[in-house]
């Protein structure tokens, strides 16, 4: 008798679950289609490069490797779709000044995420390549807030972070910028104080650690910090405050924007702003979203991109 026993972390989705997720992903795909982004398609298999470049230690503890049967050498269950977006359009769409792509696809994680302990995401999102300056971010948190709004979120808000806040206050320490995210995104002052107490830094970044992981880190916040840290600090802060200001002026319907410095990314490719969207009555982010410059240069084509993703499953979970 072959074992049936289900394997932690992957479920199978019957009758009414498999409708949900299909309605979800069609007015998801029809909103980016009316929006001018086109589907992307890639497989669901990568080479492990494709998927770490430029793109940090985190994504490639998230991904399951295995050494392919037909002899491709090393194999990689893609974690995030994002990285191949990036692949293509550094690859196969090189001819092409603007990008507005849009894909929605089973992600595998090596570990089960903190949230529904699932392994497996429905990811679907958008990514908008070779906008420069803000236009690029604030088209992407427009579609953003629509998702939120098409997938029937109650009160959408997005959070809006800087990457470079938190690079600044941690400028000079030894510890990598993997630990730090991961202190403050499972805002734990305590396990935080243990690493700040391994390092040499300033009192006012040291103090603004711990406002970050007790979530006291908004507009006000990121004001009053502004001349107290470093350069780096001040030039991250002003771009997030003018982006919120520009963004929420123009949103449209229900959403609320909030400038956020607590706002970390779920992988490590981001390199400008960062968002995440909230709705009422749901304790975790229902989108993730960012600029990631840095990793279309790591994938060999330096041009600005900025996109978004939501996991289907949990949208219908939540909704
Ligand atoms: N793929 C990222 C979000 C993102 C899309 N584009 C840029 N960032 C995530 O799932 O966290």
């Amino acid at each position: 008798m072959p074992s049936h026993k289900p394997i932690i972390g992957l479920d199978d989705a019957i009758g009414s679950r498999a409708k949900a997720l299909r309605t979800m992903q069609g007015k998801l795909l029809d909103l980016f289609d009316e929006s001018g982004y086109e589907e992307v398609i890639p497989p669901m298999l990568e080479r492990p490069d494709a998927l770490k470049s430029g793109a940090g230690r985190f994504l490639a503890d998230q991904t399951v490797v295995f050494s392919d049967p037909a002899g491709a050498g090393t194999l990689a269950i893609r974690s995030d779709m994002t990285p191949q977006i990036a692949r293509i359009a550094a690859t196969r769409l090189q001819g092409e000044e603007v990008l507005k792509l849009c894909y929605s696809g089973t992600v595998m994680l090596a570990r089960p995420d903190q949230r529904g302990g699932s392994r497996q995401q429905w990811q679907t999102g958008v990514e908008c390549l070779g906008v420069a300056g803000a236009a690029g971010d604030i088209e992407v948190m427009h579609l953003a807030a629509r998702t939120m709004q098409a997938a029937g979120f109650n009160k959408p808000v997005l959070q809006v972070g800087h990457i470079g806040l938190l690079k600044a206050l941690v400028k000079g320490c030894t510890a990598p910028l993997e630990t730090w995210t991961a202190l403050l995104s499972r805002r734990s002052p305590d396990d935080l104080t243990e690493v700040m107490n391994g390092e040499n830094m300033p009192e006012a970044a040291r103090q603004a650690l711990l406002d970050l992981a007790t979530g006291n880190s908004g507009k006000q916040w990121i004001e009053n910090h502004i001349g107290a840290i470093n350069d780096d600090f001040d030039a991250a802060a002003s771009e997030l405050l003018s982006l919120v200001n520009e963004v929420g002026g123009k949103m449209e319907g229900s959403v609320s924007v909030y400038a956020d410095a607590a706002i970390m990314p779920r992988f490590l490719y981001h390199s400008a702003i960062l968002f995440a969207g909230f709705a009422e009555g749901v304790a975790h982010a229902v989108l993730h979203g960012g600029r990631y410059d840095a990793m279309m240069k790591a994938h060999g084509r330096d041009m600005p991109a900025t996109g978004f993703s939501c996991d289907l499953w949990a949208l219908i979970d939540t909704v």
